[in-house]
């Protein structure tokens, strides 16, 4: 259990509220599997310029050049802004048909819901971008989430192992980093978070890879976060 006082509470999306499993087997397939499609449907869309720029190349000359290129970077687990803008085009589908359903940890929705009644600020920051965290919380096996978030930040405020990026979120919460709690389970993320002046919680959850050796107070629910 642990004690937090603050104003906000950050949270991380994979393997902090949503299983490993459900973003590595579910949704990086679903999108892996339509990219092609998707690219030749698109094709001269913005986010074929910012997959150019994640690949390191001028430009694509086809969409199966784009494709092969975008396999690529899923293979590297790449967390660029281009590839995660993609992927968040091709799950808006998934989520609007009903195909994606967003699997939550059995302990968060409780969670989000008492902490906005305490009246604390819940923000997310994920890999995953922006528009893709909105579908991901509005549609959820718990239903829709997002009226419990007031914030959203993904990479193109920075990467989540960038003190910086934190320094930033900070600051656009109106806050001062000793207010805020960021919770993940990477320990890369929560140095940075700490280096920036935030508190932090690492999430060990089922699936998790093992963390290694660090510091940081650690919950196995957010329900292991008591509210001062
Ligand atoms: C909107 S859920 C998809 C999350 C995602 O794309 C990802 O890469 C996971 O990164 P996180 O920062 O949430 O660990
Ligand atoms: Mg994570």
């Amino acid at each position: 259990m642990i004690t937090f006082s603050g104003r906000m509470i950050l949270l991380d999306i994979e393997g902090t509220v949503s299983p490993l499993a459900f973003v590595h087997e579910v949704m990086f397939p679903y999108a892996r599997e339509r990219a092609g499609a998707y690219l030749a449907a698109h094709w001269g869309a913005a986010v074929i310029v910012q997959l150019a720029q994640d690949a390191g190349v001028t430009a694509f000359a086809t969409p199966a050049e784009t494709e092969a290129a975008v396999h690529r970077l899923m293979d590297a687990d790449a967390k660029v802004s281009g590839l995660k803008q993609l992927q968040g085009l091709i799950w808006e589908e998934g989520f609007k048909n009903g195909e994606l359903c967003s699997s939550l940890f059995d302990d968060v929705p409780t969670a989000l819901l008492e902490w906005r009644r305490m009246e604390l600020g819940i923000r997310i920051y994920s890999s995953g971008s922006v528009h893709a965290q909105r579908l991901f919380f509005a549609h959820t096996q718990s239903g829709d989430l997002t009226v419990h978030l007031s914030g959203y930040y993904d990479t193109t405020t920075g990467f989540k192992k960038e003190s910086t990026s934190y320094t930033t979120i900070a600051a656009d919460c109106g806050l001062t980093p000793e207010r805020i709690l960021f919770v993940s389970d990477v320990v890369e993320e929560l140095n940075a978070a700490r280096n920036a002046g935030m508190l932090t919680a690492l999430a060990v959850r089922p699936g998790n890879k093992p963390a290694p050796p660090n510091d940081h107070p650690a919950i196995t629910s957010l329900s292991e976060i008591a509210l001062a």
